[in-house]
Order: structure tokens, then C-alpha cells, then sequence
């Protein structure tokens, strides 16, 4: 796991935004494998699973929060709906895939087919895992389950497959006769999935047909996985490292910037937004670490509404600031103003050549920096030369290694290591980590000359885009 921090403490204050950003990060990846009944879910979950077999992972069944049927219900179980989404313990359900997600382990109730109760057999305890598989047929029914999920797969297997796989299940595994399964089928199992089922493979990430027998499907599913645990790793030799969590709407957003061929104007606009999302997530670490510190970052505050009503909220910390490393780190500057209101920023100009001969030739800094939290701020993190001159000359003026917070959008390994290694206590905060280095020391894949690229000293010859008053 990646981040730290306090979500107790951030209850208390006001800044919803906030909360959920730091609920974000303390997530794990979750897939969710949903599909009709006997589509081949369990084959594709032990796939995967097997697949990953350095990794820790674990699958939870949603069978496994099927209500206990009363007496009454029992009486007539067959006139009960096991298809329909009422059957569920839902708000159970999520309660675990929360604790889950967040790290804790939970106990999972073990459903009895025969008895059609979830507490004859002692419950499952699951412990915390790094990626979480969660299986069943109406998982990506409940909104608020389905968005648990980082990777939604739909298992599609034709009806009459179903049906068959169904019957031979139901006679052989769990002891029914013929007549019940096809009674079953035609009065709940076929109008649920058509009504309930089907209509949620609309949010699935990846179709799987064949299910299990989809070998292909499933070693690019399982390769994506890795791609994003890749990440885990490096966050898991170093705990100071801060990968913000991967949305679409960030991918988008590197997508556009990273493109050689987006305008500058575009690149502008998007390099601003993603930085004011990795500002926004590095300014709560830095509260974070202040109120770990015993400095509460905030005091209470009352203030008049214009109802002449008292309400107490809260002031912001005011000991924070910024150091821009020119000239790429001052395209950061005007988005940590944007997160952060009046902020002091200092500079510092490193001269680089090639991996190394960093010479520091410029800094500028507010005199009482040694009393502050240091957001640090330069988008690209390469060999991590400069980064290490630009820490040293902080840690020269007083300031300590752990109110040092780094912020860029992309880190190669290579700098992860040489600056976490030489600075232990200080954090990266990233938006993604890169492939590695080229032969001439540029991050791949990159983004280019980053300070060329958003001041337009590139050799593109865009004309300036006209300002049209509001
Ligand atoms: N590709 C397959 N080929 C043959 N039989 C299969 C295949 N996939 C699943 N089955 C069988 O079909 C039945 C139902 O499959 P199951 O994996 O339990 O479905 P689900 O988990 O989607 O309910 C099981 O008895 C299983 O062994
Ligand atoms: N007591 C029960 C509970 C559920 N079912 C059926 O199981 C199907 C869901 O499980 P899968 O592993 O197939 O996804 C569903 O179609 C229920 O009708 C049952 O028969 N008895
Ligand atoms: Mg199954």
C-alpha cells in the first residue's frame, strides 16, 4: 500500500474533497467478475488467480451474503427469487469490501446451498490482500458496489451453455432434481438476468466470451494487473513514495499531455489541471504530516453567516510553502497558488548537464524556511540529480528532511531510488511512475522537455491563442 494517513482526524474538518482523495489512495486494486449463473465466473476468478501467483489475492463471493431464509421462507422455497438483487445482503457486502480495500481483514460468511443459510459453517476470515477479486452475479447492479470495482469484467456465455452447465451443476453439486432446476429457471433465474443481469454489462471494462476457455482475455487481464501492481512494488520499498490513485480522468490527461502532438495550448491546460490534482493530494500529506507532528494545521474559527447564524469551521495552516526548481517547476507554481492562497514560493536554479555535473547557480527563499513544510516542486523526477542538489540546499537552510515533500507529475525508478535512498524521510508525491531512463538520460515514456512544452520555447511555431473577454 502506498499512503498514510489519518482519516479520523479529517472527519472532523470540512473539506469533503479532501476525504475522499485520502480515502482513494488507501485503496487496492478490486476486479469485479460478474455474469450470468454458471457462465464460467469461477473459472476465469481461478485463472486469474493462479496467474498471479506471486501476488497476494483474494476472491470473494457475493453468494456468500445471501440472506438466511426464515422459516416461513423456507417452507416455500421455491417461490423464492435467488436472482433478484433483494436476495442480498448488500450493505453488508460493501461494509467488507471497504475493509478490504482499505487494508483490514474481515470475516466472510460461508453460504449453504443446501441449507440455504450463510452460519452453518463458520465464517471465512480474509485477510487484507493485494488485489481483491470480487465474483457474482449482480455486482454491477448497486452503483456504489460496482464502483468499488477498478476493473469490471463480464463473463458472456450463451443462455442455452448456461442452462445446461446450470442443470448438471444443480443435480450433481448441490442434490436437486430436474423438474425444480428448470422450474427455477424459467420462473426466476432467465426473467432476473434479462431484467437485472444483462443490462450491467454495459459498465463492464472487458467482455470475456468463453469464459474460462478465453485463454487470451484472460493473460491480458492478468497482465494489467501487473502493470498496475508494478507501481505497488516500488511504493512498497519506499513507504514515502505517493503514487496518486489512477483514474481515467488522470490517464486522460496524461494521454493528452504526453502527446507529441498536442498543442500547446492544450498541453498548458492539462499539465495545469493534472498539477492542481497531485497539489491538491500533496497539500493534505503536508496537513497531514503537520497534524502528526502535534501542530494542528488548523485552529477553529467561528465566523457570522449573513443569516446572522454562528457557524464554527476552521482556518487554514499558514506555515506551508513552495520552491520551484526553474524553469519547468515554475509552470507548477501558479496551481499550488490555486490549492493553497498566498503561498511564499522560493526558487532554485540548477544547471544540468547531461546525468550529472549539477551545479546550483540561483536560489531564492523566504528567510524563515526552516520553520516551514517544504513543497518541493519540479514535474519530472529523472536520474534524480537534481532533485538530490535542490534537497541538499533545503536541508543546508534548516529545513527537516521529513517537512520535505516533493512534487512532480512523472518519476522514473532510477530517481525514486537515488533520492529515497539518500533523503529516507522526505516523500514523493507522483501522478505515475515511468518506464526508466534512454541512453541520454530522458524519462520514458515521458513527456518531452517539460518547460519547453509549457512556456512554448519548443521549436513548434503555434500562433498565440487570442483571449476572448467573458
Ligand atoms: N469452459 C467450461 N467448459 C466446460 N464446463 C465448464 C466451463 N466453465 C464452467 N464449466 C462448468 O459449468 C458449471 C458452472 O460453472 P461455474 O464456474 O460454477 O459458473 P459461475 O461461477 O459463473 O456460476 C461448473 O460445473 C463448471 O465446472
Ligand atoms: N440457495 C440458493 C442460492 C442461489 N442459487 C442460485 O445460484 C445462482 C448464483 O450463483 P452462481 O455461482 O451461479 O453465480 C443463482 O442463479 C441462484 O438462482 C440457488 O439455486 N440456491
Ligand atoms: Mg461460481
Amino acid at each position: 500500500m502506498c499512503f498514510v494517513g489519518s482519516t479520523t482526524y479529517w472527519s472532523k474538518a470540512v473539506y469533503t474533497f479532501e476525504v475522499q482523495f485520502i480515502e482513494l489512495r488507501l485503496s487496492r486494486p478490486a476486479l469485479g467478475v460478474a455474469g450470468g449463473a454458471a457462465s464460467g465466473k469461477t473459472p476465469v476468478c481461478d485463472l486469474i488467480i493462479e496467474q498471479l501467483h506471486d501476488q497476494r489475492v483474494v476472491l470473494v463471493n457475493q453468494d456468500s451474503f445471501y440472506y438466511n431464509l426464515t422459516a416461513e421462507e423456507l417452507t416455500k422455497v421455491h417461490e423464492y427469487n435467488f436472482d433478484h438483487p433483494d436476495a442480498f445482503n448488500t450493505e453488508q457486502l460493501l461494509r467488507a469490501m471497504e475493509k478490504l480495500k482499505h487494508g483490514q481483514a474481515v470475516d466472510i460468511p460461508k453460504y449453504d446451498f443446501k441449507s440455504y443459510k450463510n452460519d452453518v459453517f463458520p465464517a471465512r476470515r480474509v485477510n487484507p490482500s493485494d488485489v481483491i477479486i470480487l465474483e457474482g452475479i449482480l455486482i454491477f447492479h448497486d452503483p456504489r458496489v460496482r464502483d468499488l470495482m477498478s476493473m469490471k469484467i463480464f463473463v458472456d456465455t450463451d443462455a442455452d451453455v448456461r442452462l445446461a452447465r446450470r442443470i448438471r451443476r444443480d443435480t450433481v453439486q448441490k442434490g436437486r432434481d430436474i423438474n425444480t432446476v428448470l422450474d427455477q429457471y424459467s420462473k426466476f433465474v432467465k426473467p432476473a438476468f434479462d431484467d437485472f443481469i444483462l443490462p450491467t454489462k454495459k459498465y463492464a471494462d472487458v467482455i470475456i466470451p468463453r469464459g474460462g476457455d478465453n485463454h487470451v482475455a484472460i493473460d491480458l487481464i492478468v497482465q494489467h494487473i501487473r502493470t498496475k501492481l508494478g507501481q505497488h512494488d516500488l511504493c512498497k520499498i519506499y513507504p514515502n513514495l505517493y503514487v496518486i490513485h489512477s483514474t481515467f480522468q488522470i490517464r486522460g490527461m496524461h494521454t493528452l499531455i504526453r502527446d507529441s502532438q498536442t498543442t500547446k495550448h492544450d498541453f498548458v491546460f492539462y499539465a495545469d489541471r493534472l498539477i492542481r490534482l497531485v497539489g491538491i493530494c500533496c497539500r493534505d500529506m503536508a496537513l497531514v504530516v503537520e497534524h502528526g507532528l502535534g501542530h494542528l494545521p488548523f485552529t477553529e474559527k467561528q465566523v457570522i453567516t449573513p443569516t446572522d447564524s454562528v457557524y464554527t469551521g476552521v482556518d487554514f495552516c499558514k506555515r506551508l510553502c513552495g520552491v520551484s526548481v526553474i524553469r519547468s517547476g515554475e509552470s507548477m507554481e501558479n496551481a499550488l497558488r490555486a490549492c493553497c492562497k498566498g503561498i511564499k514560493i522560493g526558487k532554485i536554479l540548477i544547471h544540468r548537464e547531461g546525468d550529472n555535473g549539477q551545479e546550483l547557480i540561483y536560489e531564492k527563499l523566504p528567510n524563515d524556511i526552516s520553520d516551514r513544510h517544504v513543497l518541493l516542486l519540479d514535474p519530472i523526477l529523472g536520474t534524480g540529480n537534481s532533485a538530490v542538489q535542490a534537497i541538499s540546499l533545503l536541508i543546508k537552510k534548516g529545513v527537516p528532511e521529513s517537512n520535505i515533500i516533493f512534487l512532480n507529475l512523472i518519476s522514473a525508478p532510477q530517481g525514486v531510488h537515488v533520492v529515497c535512498k539518500r533523503f529516507p524521510r522526505i516523500k514523493i508525491v507522483t501522478s505515475e511512475i515511468e518506464v526508466g531512463l534512454n541512453k541520454d538520460f530522458r524519462v520514458i515514456p515521458g513527456m518531452g522537455e517539460f518547460g519547453d512544452r509549457y512556456f512554448g520555447t519548443d521549436d513548434d511555431d503555434q500562433p498565440p491563442v487570442p483571449v476572448v473577454p467573458h
